[in-house]
């Protein structure tokens, strides 16, 4: 292994300190800062992000709510709460797990948290902000990379930028962050001709398509920074990433491992999101 490593925990438990230190000044204002989180069904993975999540905020001096309904549960009784959720002032983030069960309109779920609440930026008007470079909530994953990169003082003006995913939660944030920072970015996908054409070209690559090790060290530009977003369950029960990590951290500069990278990472930045929408809400009691 050449690549330097980018500790996902190391990194988090830095966000953290700070979040706690915040979380504190709030407290002494007499507010505390809260985060409902909703999980439908009984997915296994989603009830162990769920549970770091809750076990992150009490790390940082943030309640947590956490509400869990039966995967057959009517629609109707997840809107009637995220309702409640977004009228309750002692509550300043909601986030619903995805994916949820298929009786569900997801986009629909989405667009009923309160945008004010919407801590993991996934309704339209939080997208639609972030597109035009004003953002309000940035989605957690892209804002953990974010992060990373400049952990790293990855240098973004002028960088080519390769993302391979194309989703509205990671892909596609992801590309407009980037692109902010001033990087050329490409969007690779199913549908791409020549995936390793693109992704030989890229300063950073970003993968994010649930394959595992599906991107290889001969896909790789020397001296790239790799990040993987992948988080896959093999059959003996091991997690990876869509990185196969031996053969590109012989190519790469530097590279964020799984688990430890990126997972981590999404967890901090939806407690800054929560600290955020609390520090907000604090200073316009209105909004
Ligand atoms: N509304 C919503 N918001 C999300 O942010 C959201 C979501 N739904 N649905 C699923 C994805 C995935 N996600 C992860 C969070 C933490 C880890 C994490 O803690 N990963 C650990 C390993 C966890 C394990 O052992 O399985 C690590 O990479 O080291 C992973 C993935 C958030 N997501
Ligand atoms: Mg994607």
């Amino acid at each position: 292994m050449t690549a330097r490593l980018i500790d996902g925990h190391a990194l988090a438990a830095t966000v953290r300190s700070d979040l706690a230190t915040r979380a504190g000044a709030l407290k002494a204002r007499g507010i505390t800062p809260a985060l409902a989180v909703i999980l439908v069904g009984d997915d296994a993975a989603s009830a162990v992000y769920v549970r770091n999540k809750i076990a992150a905020c009490e790390k940082t001096g943030i309640r947590s709510l956490h509400f869990s309904f039966a995967g057959d549960v009517d629609p109707a009784v997840v809107f009637a709460k995220i309702d409640e959720l977004n009228r309750d002032a002692e509550v300043h983030g909601i986030l619903v797990q995805l994916p949820l069960p298929k009786q569900f309109e997801t986009d629909a779920v989405l667009e009923t948290i309160a945008v004010e609440k919407d801590v993991d930026g996934f309704h339209a008007q939080n997208i639609g902000a972030l597109a035009q470079g004003k953002p309000r909530f940035i989605p957690c994953t892209p804002y953990g990379v974010m992060k990373m990169l400049a952990s790293i003082n990855a240098s973004l003006e002028g960088a080519e930028a390769v993302i391979v995913g194309r989703s509205n939660i990671v892909g596609k944030p992801m590309a407009l962050l980037l692109l902010a920072q001033g990087c050329t970015v490409t969007i690779c996908h199913s549908q791409t001709r020549d995936l390793a054409f693109h992704t030989r070209r890229a300063d950073i690559l970003i993968a994010a398509v649930g394959r595992p090790k599906m991107i290889t060290g001969g896909m790789i530009k020397p001296g790239a920074v790799v990040i993987d977003v992948g988080i896959n369950r093999l059959p003996d029960g091991k997690l990876c990433g869509d990185v196969d990590f031996a053969s590109a951290s012989e190519v790469c500069a530097a590279i964020t491992p799984v688990p430890g990278g990126v997972g981590p990472m999404t967890i901090a930045m939806l407690l800054a999101n929560t600290l955020e929408a609390a520090e907000r809400l604090a200073l316009h009691p209105s909004f």
